[in-house]
């Protein structure tokens, strides 16, 4: 398939604008005269934005408030009409825009449920497991019987995004509806979006959560007053849109330049870095000197480094290339349960990212005979210059999780980061392998 026929949302030069009348007199005057005279004036919500977004894409919205965000998104769930301009969207679109709008506030939660099972035309073999998924989700307890008009904001999110989520939409579209409700319902949202990304689900995502937007997204596009501003990798725009949140005189063209100045450099020394046959190098003067390895309980993790995709082992990176950490652990007998695991901290001890494997809650079943090779595929995009990697295997034992070895800090890397901003975290983990390997006394 090319890339041109995976696009499931086109949106061609789509304005928005609004007659606003000073008073509700002005309205009424202008609906009676017979002299044509207007009493309003034209406020442009959007102003020629174009774009597309690709399937499987998450897509993060950002800018001021007003700037056009919810119009945007609106417009593509056909809830709002363009002033003009044409929207083409493929596949079944799930949205959460305002707070509580497409709940109705008399009935109860439940009921709500299966009002939203009749409209969206759920099959009946599958109403109840639908019911089931979103009473479960949504979590409110004996609130699923109490109408939606005495429900908390916090209540309605969770009820409004359990009804998006569980009817396996094509298209998600999130209106700031995770910056309500308690954290863990957040995190829930956050793992389910998640898992919903991993299906290849399109997502459209709206916050003013930087940090969010970062983690969650593909692809950001920032609009201001309107217009469209940038269209790039949610780091680079979120750190450029954070350091000019502040700036008056902000117009898309002199965003534009900033932009190309500073990306178009990036650039060159990315194009500047492929035309070295290597993508990195080992420097062997660089070793971490904060290591600590704790004491091993029944298993031992050697050989902790980082390879490149050919398999060199490197410890300098190229930004925005793909890596593997690795470590081979040796087992003095048979482990009913084990997992693997990999965390990866800045220059200050703070964790960047972590990863396990297996995932979730299942382990590994461990054959002493055998040594493992784990390997840990990860994108170096992060924003800190140094990088130091540590990692444990663990397992239960008397029903608790313990570390059986600990590496901590046991390699460290350069990650060839140019500070252009301070966005937090963005590196992600793609997969995990872990491989049977001989022991060299077998
Ligand atoms: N029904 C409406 N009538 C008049 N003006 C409107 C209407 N809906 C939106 N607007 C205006 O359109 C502009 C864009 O609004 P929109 O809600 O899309 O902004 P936003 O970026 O989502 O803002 P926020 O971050 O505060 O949610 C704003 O100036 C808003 O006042």
């Amino acid at each position: 398939m090319n890339r041109e026929s995976e696009v499931v949302i086109s949106v061609n030069n789509i304005s928005k604008s609004y007659q606003l009348y000073a008073s509700p007199y002005d309205r009424l005057k202008e609906s009676l005269s017979l002299s044509n005279k207007k009493y309003h004036r034209i406020h442009k919500a959007l102003d020629d934005i174009s774009f597309k977004v690709y399937k499987g894409q998450t897509v993060g919205i950002i800018g001021k408030n007003g700037c056009g965000k919810s119009t945007i998104l609106k417009i593509i769930a056909k809830v709002v009409r363009p002033s003009s301009g044409s929207i083409q969207v493929k596949g079944r679109v799930s949205a959460i825009l305002e707070l509580g709008a497409g709940l109705n506030q008399e009935l109860s939660g439940l009921k709500n449920i299966h009002l939203f099972n009749t409209i969206n035309g759920i099959k009946k073999a599958d109403k109840d497991d639908v019911v089931k998924k979103v009473v479960e989700f949504s979590d409110l307890g004996k609130y699923i019987d109490q109408p939606v008009k005495s429900y908390s904001s916090g209540m309605k999110a969770r009820l409004a995004f359990a009804l998006a989520i569980n009817f396996d939409p094509d298209i998600l579209i999130v209106d700031e509806a995770l910056s309500v409700g308690d954290i863990s319902f957040r995190r829930k949202c956050f793992a389910k979006i998640e898992a919903l990304k991993q299906k290849g689900t399109t997502i459209l995502f709206v916050s003013h959560s930087e940090s969010s937007i970062i983690s969650l997204c593909d692809r950001a596009i920032w609009l201001s007053n309107g217009q469209y501003v940038l269209d790039g990798q949610p780091k680079e725009v979120v750190g450029l849109y954070s350091k000019h949140i502040n700036d008056k005189d902000l117009c898309c063209e002199k965003m534009n330049k900033l932009y190309k100045a500073l990306f178009s450099n990036v650039k060159d020394q990315k194009n500047e870095a492929l035309n070295v046959k290597a993508p990195g190098y080992y420097d062997k003067k660089l070793k971490p000197k904060s290591t600590i390895s704790y004491q091993n309980i029944g298993a031992e993790i050697y050989d902790l480094q980082v390879r490149d995709h050919s398999g060199r082992v490197v410890n300098i990176l190229k930004s925005g290339l793909g890596y593997l950490i690795e470590y081979k652990v040796k087992f003095e007998g048979h482990v009913e349960k084990a997992r693997f695991a990999t965390q990866i901290r800045d220059e200050k001890g703070h964790s960047l990212a972590g990863y396990v494997t297996p995932a979730t809650t299942e382990f590994l079943e461990i054959d002493p005979k055998i040594e493992y090779l784990i390997q840990f595929e990860f994108e170096n995009l992060f924003n800190t210059e140094m990088i130091f990697i540590s990692a444990g295997v663990r397992s239960i034992v008397d029903d608790q999780l313990v570390f059986l070895h600990r590496v901590l800090d046991g390699y460290v890397c350069k990650t060839s980061y140019q500070s252009v901003n301070n966005t937090g975290l963005t590196s992600l983990f793609k997969k995990a392998n872990i491989k049977e390997i001989q022991k060299d006394n077998a």
